[in-house]
């Protein structure tokens, strides 16, 4: 074992540490040699792209806007297929007169998402990063605020809850108290019939991840997958959300980058960077 571990060579994750992707990241054990360091999409998709990690699950609109550089692992995904609940964009008018949006500053692939479903729409408000929360965003005039990650899902949450113990999470209303919610994950879904891929696990082509590391990620996924409940009761308590929501939140996840998610992310490549570059998935799969 300790010869093994002993010829990986230092190597560096960059993990998006959101809730969705608690059922890969909270039972790996990275091997010797790897270590990582957390950030939000931003933040990870610059520190790939300038060499300051070398493996990130990244935004996919920057894989695909990069894909002469880089590689995406052909078995790993965060993708759905029909609502997200935690890319939404929260808004005060009707979808149609949308003037003035907020941004966050976290994303990349949900703001090229936002630009692909307003663009089909025939829509073109002016779109400005902001911070702060969406009720924050909607008092300060803008009447559109795009959220995503862990906090949205408390933010969509406070907007469609409580749940009572009868009530399905697909049935919760998308309006309260003058604000609408639009789960961007869903309109796609509308749109295309595929599922949306919001992040891919990507490397630098010169920078292959060690083969540990990747059976590391694949044991832990399976662990993950294989113990949602108590994940979904860890995360929930986290998080301050009933259980029952981020069990379905958790499950809902697609993890695998399967055939009908390189459907989704393909489409969303031709409307998003239409020249782009051949994308490239490696290594190959053990026993492919
Ligand atoms: C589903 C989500 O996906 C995330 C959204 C990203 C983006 O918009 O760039 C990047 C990584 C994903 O993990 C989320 O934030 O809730």
């Amino acid at each position: 074992m300790s010869v093994l571990s002993s010829r990986v060579p230092p190597y560096r994750a960059g993990w998006i540490h959101y809730t969705n992707v608690a059922p890969i990241l909270d039972d790996l054990i990275l091997p010797a040699g790897v270590s990582a360091v957390t950030g939000v999409p931003t933040q990870m998709n610059a520190a790939l792209l300038s060499g300051g990690v070398d493996i990130a699950n990244i935004s996919a609109v920057e894989f695909i806007r990069n894909a002469d550089q880089l590689a995406a692992l052909p078995d790993f995904s965060v993708a759905v297929l029909g609502p997200v609940y935690s890319v939404n964009l929260f808004h005060s008018v009707p979808w149609e007169s949308l003037k003035r949006v907020a941004l966050t500053a976290q994303s990349a692939t949900s703001v090229a998402l936002l630009e692909v479903l307003l663009r089909e729409s025939g829509l073109s408000p002016s779109l400005e990063r902001a911070e702060g929360t969406a009720q924050e965003l909607l008092a300060a005039g803008y009447d559109g605020v795009l959220r995503i990650g862990d906090s949205a899902l408390r933010e969509w949450y406070g907007v469609v809850g409580p749940l009572t113990e009868t009530t399905s999470m697909t049935a919760l209303p998308h309006h309260k108290g003058g604000v609408t919610v639009t789960d961007l994950a869903q309109k796609w879904f509308e749109l295309t019939g595929h599922p949306f891929v919001f992040a891919v696990w990507a490397y630098r082509q010169s920078a292959p991840p060690p083969a540990e590391l990747l059976q590391a990620m694949r044991v832990a996924r399976r662990h993950g997958i294989g113990h949602l409940a108590e994940v979904a009761q860890r995360h929930a308590q986290l998080l301050g959300l009933p259980e029952r929501v981020v069990q379905h939140y958790l499950w809902n996840f697609r993890y695998h980058l399967e055939a009908p998610d390189r459907l989704g992310l393909n489409e969303f490549a031709a409307k998003v960077a239409p020249n782009h570059p051949p994308l490239v998935f490696g290594p190959a799969l053990p026993g492919s």
